[in-house]
This record gives C-alpha cells, sequence and structure tokens, in this order.
C-alpha cells in the first residue's frame, strides 16, 4: 500500500537558516535590498531633532485598527508629517493623502516639518540620491525627470518607548508611493533591531526557505530600504527584553543637565509619487479610498510583477469591508512617466502593472 502514500516532500529537507546579524553596511548591502548609513547628521543636529521628536511624540497616537473580528493597536506612537514645498510641484493634495494614511483610517491633518527636520531631510535626499544612481532602476520607478530623483515629501514618524514597544513585520502599503518605492528611515535615541525577512514565491518554496536578517540601528542612522525591498521583503521592530538606555550629546539647554532616556524615534522620509495623487486613488465600493499592495508571492524580478488595489476599510468599519479587487494597469490608470517608459511619447507598454522598456 506504500505506493500510494504522497511522496515526502522535499521542503522538509530544505535547511533552516539561523537569523544573522548584519552589523556593517557592506553585510547589509550584500545580503537585504537596504544600505545602511551611520551617523549622517552633525551630532548636534542629530540630538535637537531627537528632543523636538521626542516632545512631539507626548501628542501622538497608537493607531488603532479592526482585524477580522477585533480591534487591534499598534503597539508604538505614531504620527504623520507633510512637507511644505516639495520640491517637485508644491501639491498640497498630499495634506489629504495623508488623511487616510495608515489603514484606510481617516485621521487628522498632517503637521508640516519642524525647522530641523527640514534640515535632516535635506542632508537624507542627498544621500539617498547619491545611493540611487549607483543602483539599476527598475521599469516602473518614478522617472518624472528621465532619470529616477528622489524627494522627500512626507514623513511618518515612530516612536518606541522602551522595550516593548515594537512593529510587526509587515510591508509598506504603495497606495500613493506607487511601485518600486525608496524609503529612508532615520534612527534617532536608544538603539533597536530591525529585522528584514524575505517573502519566499511560491515557486521558489520547495528549494528555499526565507532567512531573517537583524540590523543594529544605532542613534543618527539612515537606512534605506531601496526599490524591491517593499516587494519583496517584510520589516519589523521586533519586542526586546532589555535595551541600553540612550544618553544624548548634548543638554537641551546649557543650563540642564542630560537626561538618559529609552525611546527610540524612527522618521521615514517618503516620496509620494504624482501620478499617484490622492484624486487618482480607485475607490472601492465602500467608498473609500482603496490600498495598493504588491504580489509578494509570484514576483517575476521587474518582468510583469503585479500590484493590487484592495478594499481597506474594514480596517475601520467593525471589520466589515467590500471585495473590491482591482489589477495596477498603469496604462489604464495613465500613471507615469517611470523610467521604463518610452521615451518618445511617454506612453508606457504594460502588462499588469509591469511597464516594458
Ligand atoms: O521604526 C522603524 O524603523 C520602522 C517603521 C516602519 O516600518 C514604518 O513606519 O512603516
Ligand atoms: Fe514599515
Amino acid at each position: 500500500m506504500s505506493v500510494l502514500r504522497t511522496p515526502p516532500s522535499t521542503a522538509k529537507n530544505i535547511v533552516r537558516l539561523p537569523p544573522l546579524m548584519l552589523t556593517t553596511p557592506q553585510l547589509v548591502a550584500e545580503h537585504v535590498p537596504c544600505t545602511l548609513h551611520p551617523s549622517v547628521l552633525p551630532s548636534d543636529l542629530a540630538c535637537e531633532l531627537f528632543y523636538t521628536m521626542l516632545d512631539a511624540s507626548r501628542g501622538w497616537k497608537r493607531n488603532k485598527w479592526w482585524l477580522f473580528d477585533r480591534v487591534v493597536e499598534s503597539p508604538h506612537r505614531t504620527s504623520f508629517y507633510a512637507r511644505k514645498t516639495d520640491g517637485l510641484d508644491g501639491d498640497e493634495t498630499w495634506q489629504e493623502a495623508a488623511r487616510y494614511w495608515y489603514n484606510g483610517r481617516m485621521s487628522e491633518s498632517p503637521s508640516v516639518f519642524p525647522p530641523t527636520m527640514e534640515k535632516a531631510c535635506r542632508i537624507v535626499e542627498d544621500i539617498v540620491n547619491e545611493e540611487m544612481k549607483k543602483r539599476k532602476p527598475f521599469n516602473l520607478e518614478w522617472g518624472g525627470d528621465g532619470q529616477p530623483v528622489w524627494r522627500a515629501n512626507v514623513a511618518a514618524s515612530n516612536c518606541y518607548e522602551g522595550a516593548k514597544d515594537s512593529v510587526g513585520f509587515h510591508s509598506d502599503q504603495l497606495t500613493y508611493l506607487g511601485p518600486y518605492p525608496t524609503i529612508a528611515s532615520l534612527s534617532l535615541g536608544t538603539r533597536r533591531n530591525f529585522s528584514l525577512r524575505e517573502v519566499i514565491p511560491t515557486d521558489e518554496r520547495e528549494h528555499r526557505k526565507a532567512r531573517t536578517f537583524n540590523i543594529p540601528l544605532s542613534h543618527n542612522s539612515l537606512t534605506i530600504m531601496h526599490a524591491s525591498c517593499q516587494e519583496k521583503f517584510k520589516h519589523s521592530i521586533p519586542p526586546q527584553n532589555a535595551i541600553d538606555v540612550f544618553r544624548p550629546a548634548f543638554p537641551r539647554s546649557p543650563s540642564e543637565s542630560i537626561e538618559p532616556s529609552p525611546c527610540r524615534i524612527n522618521i521615514t522620509f517618503r516620496f509620494y509619487r504624482p501620478d499617484f495623487r490622492p484624486l487618482s486613488i480607485p475607490r472601492c465600493k465602500c467608498g473609500v479610498p482603496t490600498i495598493l499592495r504588491p504580489d509578494m508571492k509570484n514576483r517575476t524580478h521587474g518582468e510583469a510583477d503585479r500590484y493590487w488595489w484592495t478594499c481597506y476599510a474594514g480596517a475601520q468599519n467593525d471589520g466589515k469591508g467590500c471585495d473590491f479587487w482591482k489589477l495596477l494597469d498603469m496604462l489604464e490608470e495613465k500613471r507615469g512617466p517611470c523610467v521604463g517608459f518610452e521615451k518618445k511619447n511617454q506612453h508606457p507598454q504594460v502588462i499588469n502593472g509591469q511597464a516594458r522598456s
């Protein structure tokens, strides 16, 4: 009777790899689609920005949303900022986009970048653009100026107060970022681990397993999640049993003493694309803007990747959403220009959301 048994799955024989700690910029670049840049801001600016954001964070909220039949709360506080001038088109509709930025939730109007954040942002932009010049762009990256140029027009900020605050594994929604975004993440305060884990495509599951990579993020370091990171990897800040307290290099003022802090502040500078403006985002049957997600399990390495728009109203509406589901079609939705679009008429040749060059 043994002939009737299904053959043992080869998946069982695949070696599970232990988590790997990536402690240098070289190791990071070798293993994940990210780059790590230590000590990016002048130390007095980094310290001032830490204090500014720490004070602001007292008013930040823990996001709440519905997951199936229960309300879940994010295990850290978060806020959203929109830049007054985005360096590209001065479009103010990002204020509107920001209202929907998290889990389909109508949130309060975002704050503008405080002056210290503006200063930091300019330094971050230069580093990001230098790094992007070294990388081969994906066809669907924004190509408005004929080449990938990155400008931060919004920022999401997080405060992790102590070892237990965290964020679970996720990839960032692409609704306003579009495909293959570049996200620049500045860390201030106490050091925490940033974990990355690849989503293994369905057709490769029999052959290999995902490995977790941990990157210790020190005060004043910049992690750039490059194009394809959101399509291939999920990331998280896991809770820890213990953390070192952070001792700022400078006091708030000459008359004050330095106070150690258990907090980590994170600012993710983002480029919301002009071709993914709020008014262009499809609405679902609930009348709420949909969210854009990549098909992480069926990747084709930039050849014919798929993205879809889905309802996210359920996250805020007692878990009750609709069945809206639509493939992103760059041509039909008149999006672009992208780096891979034909230069002559700026028209993409698209199959299922992927432009062919
Ligand atoms: O705190 C971090 O470094 C990550 C934050 C994050 O993943 C997010 O805001 O989407
Ligand atoms: Fe994220």
